[in-house]
């Protein structure tokens, strides 16, 4: 559902490349040494970088050239974004209509989705007066509601405990599994990257096509080997 042919970004000195596809409704982590390009990647795939060359295609349609809102693509963050005066219920509105003047249908739609995060109780609450971990629902609740075939994490749980991060990348495949989403999540955690179902290794940026988790972990190429440290 998502490919990437011949695609080339320049940024000052730093170079990536890429070719790879990825079926529909597997989630993929994103791994690799800092500075490696993972962000660079995603923010292509998403219209947030200019590229030198190549195409994207999601969900059989080229999107090379569209804006980010027409890509169909969501992309979540590290620090979820979400705005200090605007309640939960309203941030998520967000993720439907950026005025906010949302029909019936579309509050039902919002309530729908912080339901789905286990956030019901807490819709008129500002992001200040929740917990991190009730932040980062409302954050997924926002790209939920997007309906957005591909999602894009950007470590978006990096900030979270242990415990707390595995529930919501477990919350994040279950969610996005009900909706028949694909997901890359990049990731610095072998843990957090043993959960997916496929990896892309990106290094110095060369981006390797995914591979599935249980293999590569087990028996890494020599460059994964040297990021793993084993
Ligand atoms: N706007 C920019 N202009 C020039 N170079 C940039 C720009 N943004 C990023 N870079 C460079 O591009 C390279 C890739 O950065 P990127 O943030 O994609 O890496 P990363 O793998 O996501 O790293 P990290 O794991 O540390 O977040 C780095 O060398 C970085 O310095």
């Amino acid at each position: 559902m998502l490919r990437v042919e011949g695609l080339r970004i320049a940024q000052g000195d730093f170079a990536l490349s890429a070719d790879f596809e990825v079926a529909q409704g597997r989630r993929v982590a994103v791994i690799g040494p800092s500075g490696a390009g993972k962000s660079t990647l995603l923010n292509a795939l998403g219209g947030y970088v200019d590229i030198a060359g190549g195409s994207v295609e999601v969900d059989g349609r080229d999107v090379t050239d569209a804006a980010p809102d027409k890509r169909g693509i969501a992309m979540l963050f590290q620090d979820g974004n979400l705005f200090p005066h605007l309640t939960l219920a309203q941030n998520v509105g967000l993720g439907i209509r950026p005025a906010l003047r949302l029909s019936e249908a579309e509050t039902a739609q919002v309530h729908d989705a912080l339901g789905r995060v286990g956030l019901e109780d807490f819709a008129d609450r500002k992001p200040g007066d929740v917990s991190g971990g009730q932040q980062s629902r409302a954050a997924l609740a926002r790209v939920l509601v997007q309906a957005k075939p591909l999602l894009l994490l950007d470590e978006p749980f990096a900030a979270l405990g242990p415990a707390l991060r595995v529930e919501m990348l477990d919350l994040t495949s279950q969610v996005a599994r009900d909706a028949g989403a694909t997901v890359l999540m990049i990731t610095h955690a072998p843990e957090d990257a043993e959960r997916a179902d496929d990896l892309i290794f990106v290094d110095a940026g060369r981006v390797d096509p995914p591979q599935p988790v249980a293999k590569t972990m087990v028996d890494p190429p020599p460059a994964l080997r040297a990021y793993l440290g084993r």
